[in-house]
C-alpha cells in the first residue's frame, strides 16, 4: 500500500525566524503566509525492508535524509506505530534554495504518514505534526492565507486558515536569480540571528505587524499588504546583518532587483518584494502590473527564470 499527499508551499508576508523550541519548533513570534499555487511537492509513503528516502527520483543518504527519518522516528513514538518506510518525494520548486521547499515538504509528509498508518488526525492536529518537521510546514495544510500562532506548547502552537479562497488581486513572481542549495539552511540561520542587538525588537514587533497585515488583507489593501511585507522581510535579513558574526541570504544580484522594484515603483509601478532566506525574490504585484514587472526583469537579468504564482489550495491525499 502507498499513500500520497501534496501540499504546496506558502511564502510569509509576516515571518517566523526565531524559536523558543528547537526540537518541538515552538517559534518566538507568530507568522501569516500566502499558501501558493505553483509550487508544491507531491510525498509519497510505502513499507520497505529498511527506511529510504527519494528526493526527485535520486536517493538521498546526507543530512536531508536523517532529518526525514528522524521525523518518521519521532511520528512513529507519538502514534504507537511501526515499520520500515519507503519515501518518495518530488519537489515541484527548487529544493533549499529559499522557495520554501521545507513548508510544502513537511506538510506534505506528515499528511502521506497519516494517510499511510490510517490516523484520524485533524487539519489543527496535522499543522501541529508539520510544524515539528519544518516550523514555516505548518502553515502549508490550509490553502489562502494561514496564520500560525506561536502558542506556548506543542499543543497550542499551530496554524489555522484566516481566509482559504481569497479574492484578493495578488499575485506574486518568484524571480529565481539562483536556485542553487543555500550553504546556510534555515534552521541554522535562525539561530544565529537571535545573537543580533534587534532581535528583541523584531520580537517585539511582531503583534503590531501581525495585526496590521490581518486589517489590511481584511479590507483588500494591497499598498498596505505590499509595503508591511516588504518591511517585515527587511527586517528579518537587518537581524541576520546585525547577528554576531553578520551574515546575509542577500547576493549582489539581490539588491540589484530590490533596486530595480524601487524603480519600477517610482515610475508608478506598484510592487513590493519579500526575501526568504535564499538569494531570490518574490514580487507581489497585481494583475495589470504582471505583464510589464516580468518584462523588465527578463530584460535586466540574464538567465533568470520567474514563474507567476498565486493562491494554491491547503494539503491533500491524492490516492
Ligand atoms: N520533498 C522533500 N522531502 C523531504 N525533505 C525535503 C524535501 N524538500 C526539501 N527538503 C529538505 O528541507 C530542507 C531545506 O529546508 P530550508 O528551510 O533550509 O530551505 P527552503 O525550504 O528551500 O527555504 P526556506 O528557508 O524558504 O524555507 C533540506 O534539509 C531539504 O533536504
Ligand atoms: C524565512 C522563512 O522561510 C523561514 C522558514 O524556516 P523553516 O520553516 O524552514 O525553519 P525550520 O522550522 O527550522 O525548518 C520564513 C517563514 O517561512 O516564515
Amino acid at each position: 500500500m502507498k499513500k500520497t499527499a501534496r501540499a504546496h508551499t506558502n511564502i510569509a508576508l509576516i515571518k517566523y525566524w526565531g524559536k523558543a523550541d528547537a526540537q518541538l519548533r515552538l517559534p518566538l513570534m507568530s507568522s501569516l503566509s500566502m499558501t501558493l499555487d505553483a509550487f508544491y511537492s507531491e510525498t509519497s509513503i510505502s513499507a520497505s525492508e529498511e527506511n529510504e528516502f527519494f528526493l526527485n527520483d535520486e536517493k538521498q543518504t546526507d543530512q536531508s535524509a536523517q532529518r526525514v527519518f528522524s521525523y518518521l522516528q519521532y511520528l512513529q513514538d507519538r502514534f504507537g506505530v511501526s515499520g520500515k518506510l519507503k519515501v518518495e518525494s518530488t519537489n515541484h520548486v527548487p529544493t533549499a534554495a529559499g522557495l520554501a521547499s521545507s513548508s510544502s515538504a513537511f506538510a506534505a509528509l506528515a499528511t502521506a504518514f497519516c494517510a499511510f498508518y490510517d490516523l484520524d488526525v485533524n487539519r489543527r492536529e496535522l499543522s501541529r505534526l508539520a510544524r515539528i518537521g519544518s516550523g514555516s510546514a505548518s502553515r502549508s495544510i490550509f490553502g489562502g492565507f494561514a496564520i500560525w500562532q506561536k502558542g506556548t506548547d506543542d499543543e497550542s502552537s499551530f496554524a489555522y486558515p484566516l481566509d482559504e479562497t481569497p479574492s484578493l488581486d495578488l499575485s506574486l513572481l518568484a524571480v529565481e536569480l539562483n536556485q542553487n542549495q543555500k550553504k546556510l539552511p534555515s534552521t541554522k540561520g535562525m539561530k544565529d540571528a537571535q545573537a543580533s542587538p534587534f532581535f528583541e525588537p523584531w520580537i517585539k514587533r511582531n503583534d503590531l505587524e501581525l495585526n496590521e497585515m490581518i486589517a489590511a488583507i481584511k479590507s483588500n489593501d494591497f499598498t498596505k499588504i505590499g509595503s508591511l511585507a516588504e518591511l517585515n522581510a527587511n527586517e528579518m535579513h537587518a537581524i541576520n546583518l546585525t547577528a554576531q558574526p553578520g551574515f546575509t541570504y542577500f547576493e549582489p544580484d539581490t539588491i540589484r532587483a530590490i533596486k530595480l522594484i524601487e524603480e519600477l515603483r517610482s515610475k508608478g509601478i506598484e510592487c513590493y518584494y519579500t526575501i526568504d532566506a535564499g538569494p531570490n525574490l518574490k514580487i507581489l504585484t497585481q494583475q495589470k502590473n504582471i505583464k510589464e514587472v516580468k518584462k523588465i526583469f527578463l530584460s535586466e537579468f540574464n538567465n533568470v527564470n520567474i514563474v507567476k504564482a498565486t493562491f494554491g489550495p491547503g494539503v491533500t491525499v491524492l490516492d
